[in-house]
């Protein structure tokens, strides 16, 4: 019994296995009793074996014509029952062909053949399962299409279906009933549930059924489960379903939304005027706030910090007078205190409004006058025919019929581009050749104005300062010939003022001031610049009346000058 132990032990280690060829001779008895005791020892091993071996499994395929020949026959129950060699043989029940081999040749012989089959087999099934695994994981796609796999499984609870395709390796318990007892098979379920998602990818249904087996191995495969839970978590997500619904009808809503006020008229959809002056004096508010900032940052407000500030709105070209205004309002509330840019900002919007609050006024049209002339002047380029042109259609939605004059008789690009205000605004526009004079245009206009009984006759001009000696001049002729139709005409001069310009748009008042009388302002082209406050310092120094303000290129972008709107929207106060 000694040696046979030895020999059941030596059988168990493969090196042994070779000095059973020697003891074939003698073994035919075997005592069930003494085997029972050893299966405790024989177990242990066997896990070792199932380990390296696991993959094994696969082997059977691979091996099946030499093994299945003799397995097939009687392999799952025969080395169980019959002869108990069977938990030595453990190793091999899990590698399923070898069961067979087992039993016929008790004597060992047989046992040490099949392990170097299915050891050579071996790589093959790892490389099969391994390819796979290593596939979904390196590849996402692939396990994209494993998400959906799982789906199927996973009608409910995923989860738990996945555990369920673990009930599968319960068809491999049947193919080695004696490993009932043994813990992996537990942990085996596992790794099917990687095969069932795998497998159905790429190969058919049938060859479900022997990965399973394959799966027994790895132990990775729980990660892979825990992987795949989070998936079917994301197939729990029917919502997608209807996020595809809300998808198309937002997309479909907006774009009908935007068609439809494109058709109807600008305003309704439009922002409200502040929105928009905000959002057009938003690189002027947040350089200016920036700049305030920085200053009190952990200082109290002292001289230095007040020069500071100074300095930053002179720079934000708000002009001295307005800097000045705000710095000793600061100082008379919080000279020597903690001063947050928030409260700069509060007193700098409000001395900014003081400012502008006096020039912030409607224009007014005398209708008494027929037409009320309104003469625009201007750089060139300030916005002179654009405005002509948003007035225009302001006017003409008010019920008042327009009557427009192309004055810059110097440039066949302003002439055309008047024409075309016209058109839009259904205004009749006079015009003539190009380089005619234009005070000449201008009475001509003023006349026909009159027989037409036109409500307003707005009449452009140029602009070139490159030649202020002549531009002087046209400018006084303009004036004094419709001066012979009209003592007061021209009743409006208006003045567009490009805000992009800086400090030298202060300049430019100044001239077109005292060439042709300006009486009113508007500040063009304050979307978008980060020079907004060159407004106020007109509006200190010059006292005109701001009666518009332009934030964009389209008909409605001009509207009335607000005081407190503009104040607030330039201090990035709400
Ligand atoms: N962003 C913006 N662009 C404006 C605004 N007003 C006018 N413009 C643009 O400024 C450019 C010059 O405008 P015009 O109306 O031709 O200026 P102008 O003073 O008549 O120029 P001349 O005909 O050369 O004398 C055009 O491209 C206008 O679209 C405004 O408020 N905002």
């Amino acid at each position: 019994m000694a040696g046979f132990l030895k020999k059941i032990f030596s059988f168990g280690k493969k090196e042994v296995v070779e000095e059973r060829i020697d003891e074939t001779t003698p073994l035919p008895p075997i005592k069930w009793d003494a085997l029972e005791a050893l299966k405790p020892a024989t177990e242990q091993a066997v896990p070792e074996f199932l380990k390296h071996e696991e993959p094994r499994p696969e082997a059977e395929a691979a091996p099946p014509p030499p093994v299945e020949a003799e397995a097939p026959p009687a392999p799952l129950p025969a080395p169980v029952e019959e002869v108990e060699p069977a938990p030595i043989i453990s190793p091999e029940p899990q590698i399923q062909p070898e069961p067979a081999p087992v039993e016929e040749p008790k004597p060992e012989p047989a046992p040490t053949v099949p392990p170097e089959p299915e050891i050579q087999t071996e790589p093959a099934p790892v490389e099969e399962l391994r390819p796979p695994e290593t596939a979904a994981e390196e590849p996402e796609p692939e396990e994209i299409p494993a998400a959906p796999v799982i789906a199927e499984p996973v009608p409910a609870p995923e989860p738990q279906e996945i555990l369920e395709p673990e009930p599968q390796p319960p068809e491999i318990a049947p193919f080695q009933p004696e490993k009932q007892p043994e813990p992996e098979p537990v942990e085996m379920p596992a790794p099917p549930a990687e095969a069932p998602s795998t497998a159905p990818k790429s190969e058919a249904p049938p060859a479900e059924i022997p990965p399973p087996i394959r799966q027994p191995a790895p132990i990775e495969a729980k990660p892979v489960l825990a992987e795949i839970a989070p998936e079917p978590e994301a197939v729990p997500q029917p919502p997608p379903e209807p996020r595809p619904a809300p998808g198309k009808v937002t997309v479909s809503k907006k774009v009908e939304q935007k068609a439809e006020p494109q058709k109807a008229p600008g305003p309704a959809p439009k922002r409200s005027w502040f929105q928009r002056m905000k959002e057009g004096l938003a690189r002027s508010s947040r350089e200016l706030s920036g700049n305030i900032a920085g200053v009190f940052t952990k200082r109290k407000l002292d001289e230095d910090t007040l020069q500071d500030l100074e300095d930053v709105l002179i720079r934000a070209d708000l002009g001295m007078e307005t800097a000045l205004r705000i710095t000793d309002s600061l100082a008379a509330s919080r000279y020597g205190k903690d001063v947050s840019e928030t409260e700069v900002r509060a007193i700098m919007a409000a001395e900014v409004e003081k400012v502008l609050t006096h020039v912030a006024m409607p224009l007014e049209l005398d209708l008494s006058h027929k037409p009320h002339v309104i003469l625009v002047v201007g750089v060139n380029g300030t916005g002179k025919t654009t405005t002509i042109g948003k007035l225009a259609a302001k006017l003409t939605d008010g019920g008042l019929s327009v009557m427009l004059a192309a004055g810059d008789t110097f440039r066949a690009a302003a002439i055309e581009q008047l024409k075309i205000w016209g058109e839009r605004t259904k205004s009749p526009v006079i015009a003539s050749k190009l380089g005619a004079d234009a005070a000449g245009l201008a009475y001509d206009a003023f006349e026909q104005a009159k027989q037409a009984g036109s409500d307003v006759l707005i009449i452009d001009t140029a602009g070139r300062l490159q030649n202020k000696t002549e531009l002087m001049a046209e400018l006084e002729k303009i004036v004094r010939v419709l001066g012979k139709l009209d003592p007061e005409a021209p009743h409006t001069v208006l003045q567009t003022v490009d805000a992009t310009t800086g400090q030298n748009a202060l300049n430019q008042v100044e001239i077109f001031r005292n060439v042709a009388g300006v009486n009113g302002l508007v500040m063009t082209k304050l979307d978008g610049t980060a020079r907004g406050g060159i407004l106020v310092a007109i509006a200190a120094k010059h006292k005109l009346p701001v009666y518009f303000i332009g934030v964009g290129e389209q008909v409605d972008d001009l509207e009335p000058f607000s005081a407190s709107e503009f104040a607030r929207a330039i201090a990035g106060v709400a």
